[in-house]
């Protein structure tokens, strides 16, 4: 079989491997890409990311309007079917598809659609959906598979009723009630989706809080208002078994409960795509959740063939992979890279209310004995949000006591993956110019959101003074 030759063949066209390509080809190499589905965009673009975040919009437009008193009074009530709104993802995810393959066709880079495999430390073998088979050489490798939703075993994810986080991108209905079986981000996010379209959810924690990773305070602020939006969460749950049926699903816990719904969605953990790659072959052996080892630099246990994205594992980001992708391919053309995954990567939630942090949070500060200080602006308190009427929100900002360093910021509420990023800004400066008095020797726009800023400073700054 004759075999066509690259500099560097990327596996996967998610962000991780776009990342990588793009870097490579304006760099001037000779680059492929393979990928299995039968678009680009990866599980990012078709069925993580953007579809729950389209989903997840649209959803939160209609609670808007439903509880805005000046939109409610005039027209009544809105609702939106589950598949009226998916329909509207599916737009998004077409301009996506469409926008990231021209980035691939402007940059001459081939789109080899189909399974890729290694057959020998430089080949792949790719085979297409109709089962034809075709080889590519290449002298780097840059695998950015992705991961998928973690199946046991014992899950009937065949019937009709039970559905992992791919699968409920097909619900064609709108049930009325649904069992969400992990309490992780997806989870969580889509319990607000679902409980915001008028269903009843019970969202199952096999931990005693929700996102662990969380500020204290913003965890507790995103339980008490998914519980006062009416979903129900149990913590410190485990599955025993589940148990469907013709017209719905019983959970059952470990504890004894029976949780009964008309559908279930499983959330509960991904798995690295590394299976039947013939890795194991070349000495690269994934670990139990299928993700591969990586070192600073993101090679695997062979230097010439590198990993990025959710295939290595945290923090499994599309807004990290990305950059992953970039940074390895820096790396695979220099031979050293400067770039590194900035060390606070932020967290953008999706739930409602949204929530974004960057940084320690009280626990890290505490536990590491740190001085510092805490500045809260409570959203209700800004005239910005009183007029856009989003008054359910916080930003907290903890600070260094003696140096006035920020250490850490904490904001729900809406648009508050946009609003950390100001603050971000300000954390990543050097030195002394990253301090609490930027926010408030600095004129904000009036009224804005961005002014919690100055609210949240003054009120820390007032606390040592
Ligand atoms: C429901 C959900 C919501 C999410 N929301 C967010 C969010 O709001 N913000 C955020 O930053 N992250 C979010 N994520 C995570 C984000 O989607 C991932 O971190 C991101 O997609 C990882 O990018 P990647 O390039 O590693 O892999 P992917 O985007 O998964 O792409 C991998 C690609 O590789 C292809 N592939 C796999 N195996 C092969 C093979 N052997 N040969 C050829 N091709 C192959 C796949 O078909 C796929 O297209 C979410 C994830 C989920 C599931
Ligand atoms: N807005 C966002 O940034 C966003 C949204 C959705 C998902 N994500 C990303 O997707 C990832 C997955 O989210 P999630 O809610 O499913 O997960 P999670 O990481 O919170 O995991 C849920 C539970 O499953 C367990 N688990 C995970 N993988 C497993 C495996 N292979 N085998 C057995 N148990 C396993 C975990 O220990 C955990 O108890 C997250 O790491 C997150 O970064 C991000």
């Amino acid at each position: 079989m004759k075999q066509q030759h690259f500099d560097t063949a990327v596996i996967g066209t998610g962000p991780g491997g776009e990342g990588a390509a793009l870097k490579l080809s304006k760099s001037g190499q000779r680059v492929v890409v393979v990928e299995s589905h039968d678009d680009v965009g990866g599980g990012c673009t078709h069925w993580g990311t953007i579809p729950s975040k389209a989903l997840r919009h649209n959803v939160r437009r209609m609670m808007e309007f439903n509880t805005n008193p000046l939109f409610r009074d005039a027209d009544g009530m809105k609702r939106l079917s589950y598949p009226r709104v998916l329909k509207f993802a599916e737009q998004v995810i077409n301009k996506q598809v469409a926008l990231r393959g021209s980035f691939y066709s402007r940059n001459d880079i081939p789109v080899i659609h189909g399974r890729a495999s290694f057959v020998n430390d430089h080949s792949l073998e790719i085979r297409a959906a109709d089962g034809k088979a075709s080889r590519i050489h290449a002298d780097r490798f840059v695998i950015a598979t992705g991961s998928r939703p973690y199946r046991p075993d014992d899950v009937p994810f065949n019937h009709p009723r039970v559905f992992d986080s791919d699968q409920i991108l097909s619900l064609d209905h709108t049930p009325r009630s649904i069992t969400i079986y992990g309490a992780g981000v997806i989870g969580s996010e889509y319990a607000s989706i679902f409980r915001g379209l008028g269903m009843k959810v019970d969202l199952i924690d096999s931990r005693e809080r929700l996102l662990t990773f969380l500020d204290n305070e913003i965890s507790d602020a995103l339980s008490y208002h998914l519980r006062e939006l009416g979903v129900l969460i149990r913590h410190g749950e485990t599955y025993a078994k589940v148990e469907p049926h013709d017209d719905h699903v019983v959970l059952h816990t470990e504890s004894g409960k029976r949780i009964r719904s008309d559908i279930l969605l499983w959330a509960n953990g991904r798995t690295g795509n590394t299976q039947e790659m013939g890795l194991e072959a070349l000495g690269i052996t994934p670990n139990s959740r299928g993700q591969l080892e990586v070192n600073d630099v993101y090679q695997t246990a062979q230097p010439h063939i590198y990993a990025v994205g959710d295939v290595i594992g945290y923090p499994s980001l599309a807004s990290a992979a990305y950059d992953q992708g970039r940074f390895a391919a820096t790396h695979l053309l220099n031979g050293s890279s400067d770039y590194r995954l900035a060390q606070d990567i932020p967290t953008g939630i999706y739930t409602i209310p949204e929530i974004s942090s960057v940084g320690k949070t009280e626990q890290e500060l505490t536990n590491a004995k740190v001085p510092y200080e805490v500045g809260h602006a409570f959203f209700k308190d800004l005239a910005r949000a009183q007029i856009a009427n989003q008054g359910v929100g916080m930003l907290k900002l903890l600070f260094h006591t003696e140096t006035l360093e920020i250490l850490g910021i904490h904001c729900f509420g809406d648009q508050a993956a946009e609003i950390v990023h100001i603050g971000q800004a300000i954390m990543a400066q050097p030195g002394d110019a990253n301090s609490l008095l930027y926010f408030i020797n600095t004129t904000f726009n009036y009224p804005t959101m961005a002014e919690a800023y100055r609210v949240a400073a003054l009120n820390g700054y007032n606390r040592i003074n």
